[in-house]
C-alpha cells in the first residue's frame, strides 16, 4: 500500500484517536534524523531479501506462548513489539520486528543484536523512545504514519502487528499466517513492560483493536496475499 491508498485510513484513525497530524509528522523527521547521524538504517529492499513467501507474524496477545511451544514455523518470522519477548523465552529469534519501541526494550535490543532487522515506527507519542533507543539499534528500517520520506516508509497499518502484515504483503509474501491475533478483552502480559500478568483492556487499546482488525479484514479481501489467523 502506498501514501495515496493510505491516507483515508489514516484521517480517520487520527479522528478516531485524537492524534495530532503534525506531531507525527514530526516524529517521521526526527527518526530520518536520527537513523542518518547514527547510520544504522537499512531500506526496504534489504528488509525485502528477508521475506519469504510464507511469513509468520506473532502478535502479543495471551494465546501467543501455548502457540509457540505447540507450533513449528518454517519462513519468515515477524515479531510484533512485545511479543519479541514471549519469543525469546521459548529460544526463538525472530528475523524481523515491527516495533514503535513500547514493548520490552531489553528484548528488543536483545533480539537485535542476535540478528533480527528493527522496524522502527515513528509517530507523535514515540518521540522520546526514538532518541533514547534508536542510537542504540543496528540494522534498523523506518516507517511512519503520514507522508514517507526517503528512508522512512509507509506501507500502511496501524498498530505494531497489523502494520507488519502490510509491510509483508508489500514486500511480496503470498501466505501470511496470525499467531497471537487473539484481540478480544484480555491484552497479553508481553504488551508492555509494566503488565506482569496478562490484562483486562483499556479504552484506548480497544479502539487499537478494532482499528487493527478493521485494516486486516480490508488487506484479506484486497491484498495479494492469503492470511490466515492459526
Ligand atoms: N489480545 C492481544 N493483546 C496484545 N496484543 C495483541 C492482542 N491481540 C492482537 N494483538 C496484536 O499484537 C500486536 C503487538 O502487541 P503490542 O501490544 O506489543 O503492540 P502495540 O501495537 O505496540 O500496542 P500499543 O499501541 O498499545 O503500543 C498488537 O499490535 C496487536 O495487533
Ligand atoms: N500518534 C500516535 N500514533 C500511533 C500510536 C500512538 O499511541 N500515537 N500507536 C500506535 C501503535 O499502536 C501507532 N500509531
Ligand atoms: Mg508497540
Amino acid at each position: 500500500m502506498n501514501w495515496q491508498q493510505w491516507k483515508p485510513f489514516y484521517l480517520q484513525i487520527v479522528s478516531k484517536m485524537g492524534y495530532e497530524i503534525e506531531e507525527d509528522r514530526k516524529a517521521a523527521l526526527l527518526l530520518r534524523r536520527l537513523l542518518r547521524e547514527n547510520e544504522n538504517y537499512i531500506l526496504a529492499e534489504t528488509i525485502k531479501e528477508r521475506i519469504k513467501e510464507r511469513v509468520y507474524v506473532f502478535g502479543a496477545g495471551p494465546s501467543l506462548d501455548k502457540k509457540l511451544k505447540k507450533g513449528k514455523f518454517s519462513g519468515t518470522l515477524i515479531a510484533s513489539d512485545g511479543s519479541t519477548s514471549a519469543l525469546l523465552e521459548q529460544g526463538i529469534i525472530p528475523d524481523i520486528i515491527v516495533t514503535d519501541l513500547d514493548g520490552c526494550f531489553e528484548d528488543i535490543k536483545k533480539a537485535n543484536d542476535l540478528g533480527a532487522y528493527v522496524v522502527v515506527h515513528a509517530h507523535g507519542d514515540n518521540m522520546d523512545k526514538l532518541e533514547a533507543y534508536v542510537p542504540k539499534l543496528k540494522n534498523v528500517m523506518g516507517t511512519c504514519q503520514t507522508e514517507p520520506l526517503d528512508i522512512v516508509y509507509n506501507f500502511g497499518g496501524f498498530t505494531d502487528g497489523d502494520r507488519a502484515v502490510f509491510l509483508a504483503e508489500e514486500l511480496g509474501a503470498r501466505e501470511i499466517f496470525l499467531i497471537g491475533f487473539d484481540f478480544g478483552e484480555i491484552v497479553g502480559k508481553w504488551s508492555k513492560p509494566y503488565l506482569k500478568e496478562h490484562s483486562p483492556i483499556w479504552e484506548s487499546k480497544k479502539k487499537k483493536f478494532e482499528i487493527a482488525q478493521a485494516l486486516l479484514e480490508w488487506l484479506k479481501k484486497n491484498g495479494r496475499a492469503e492470511i490466515t489467523k492459526l
